[in-house]
């Protein structure tokens, strides 16, 4: 018998991965829906003195478990009772007891709805439906276009959901480095690595010809983290080698905070050079090339052809007005010459 491809109501293929499921509305809503609550959680930790300092769900939640017992049970207990919680009781100067009961409610569905695998899983569905598939095809065209020859040298994948993407079988790379912080989805090919943790390379033969970070910076919870990404990038790279990110396109045209152009000098400050840049429907592809390895030298480099740039930090400032923009941020802080 012929197997039909199953369709959405809208029309839209139903991604198949393992035994789920799922159309690619409900896969926005899940990635959505986690983006919200991590970053709602982190304000409250934030606020309650609550460290989470991990990227491991596990931890973070057995952080919040311990230290929920000395600040208020009973509030962190009523939220996690309460389905629909969030929602109702938002308010601009939320109280300590709310403040609790949010968490608690924000613990219940990150826990009760499967959490980081989840969200992988709506994630990987997102690759290969929706989102017009496998971002890495961009950059695999875009390097053939700047003729790079094929084992060009390591790449390092931040992020990686799949050992089957372009950029692990287009023979330009070799070999693929795939990171993540959570290796559900291959636990031979992906290794389980928080990128902020991975031990600086030593030697430039630790270096990569080319990092992906693709939709990964948007996953960062707070603009200041998502600098520090940024910052570190380069220390993995070659000079002269790439850099690929991707992200959500409302992050960088529809930000009060951030823009395409804006974004470009945060990549510049750390000594990058923009190389290519695509706009699809839902998503903002980029492609940089490392020119300086020291970003304090690149900032000082800059000023002096520029002395408008403000290219040693990047700060919270309102680029854009209007109702209907988001808040998406990144922050880069001054970097510290000493330690270069
Ligand atoms: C939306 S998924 C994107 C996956 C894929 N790269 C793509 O383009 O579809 C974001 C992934 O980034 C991973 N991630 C976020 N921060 C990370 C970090 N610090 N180190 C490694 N992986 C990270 C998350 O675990 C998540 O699987």
């Amino acid at each position: 018998m012929l197997s039909k491809k199953r369709k959405s109501i809208t029309g839209n293929k139903v991604a198949k991965f393992g035994s789920t499921t799922i159309k690619p509305s409900k896969a926005r809503r899940i990635i959505r829906k986690f983006h919200v609550l991590i970053n709602k959680r982190k304000i409250i930790c934030d606020e309650l003195g609550i460290t989470l300092d991990s990227n491991d769900e596990k931890k973070n939640l057995a952080a919040i478990a311990s230290q929920i017992t000395a600040l208020d049970k009973t509030q962190f207990k009523k939220g996690l009772d309460n389905t629909g919680f969030l929602k109702s009781s938002q308010s601009d100067l939320p109280s300590r007891d709310l403040m609790l009961q949010n968490l608690g409610y924000i613990t219940s569905q990150i826990t009760t709805e499967g959490g980081l695998a989840t969200y992988q899983m709506a994630s990987r569905n997102g690759q290969s439906t929706d989102r017009g598939g496998d971002s890495s095809k961009k950059l695999v065209q875009w390097l053939r276009e700047l003729r790079t020859a094929k084992n060009s040298g390591p790449a390092l994948e931040i992020g990686s959901l799949s050992c089957e993407n372009a950029i692990s079988k287009s023979g330009i790379f070799n070999p693929v480095i795939r990171i993540d912080l959570n290796n559900a989805n291959d636990t031979r090919g992906i290794t389980k690595q928080d990128f902020m943790l991975r031990p600086l390379p030593k030697e430039e033969t630790d270096t990569f010809a080319l990092v992906s970070c693709s939709l990964v910076l948007n996953f960062v919870p707070t603009p200041s983290e998502r600098g520090e990404m940024i910052k570190r990038l380069p220390q993995f790279i070659k000079p002269n080698g790439y850099c690929f990110l991707v992200l959500p396109l409302p992050c960088m045209e529809n930000s009060r905070y951030i823009d395409k152009e804006h974004f470009t000098k945060m990549m510049q400050s750390q000594g990058f050079e923009p190389v290519r840049c695509h706009d699809s429907q839902k998503l903002c592809y980029f492609l940089f090339r490392l020119r300086h390895k020291d970003a304090s030298a690149c900032a000082n480099a800059n000023k002096k052809q520029d002395a408008a740039l403000p290219f040693d930090s990047f700060s919270k400032v309102k680029l854009h007005d209007g109702p209907n923009r988001n808040n998406f941020c990144i922050v880069i802080e001054p970097t510290d010459t000493s330690t270069y």
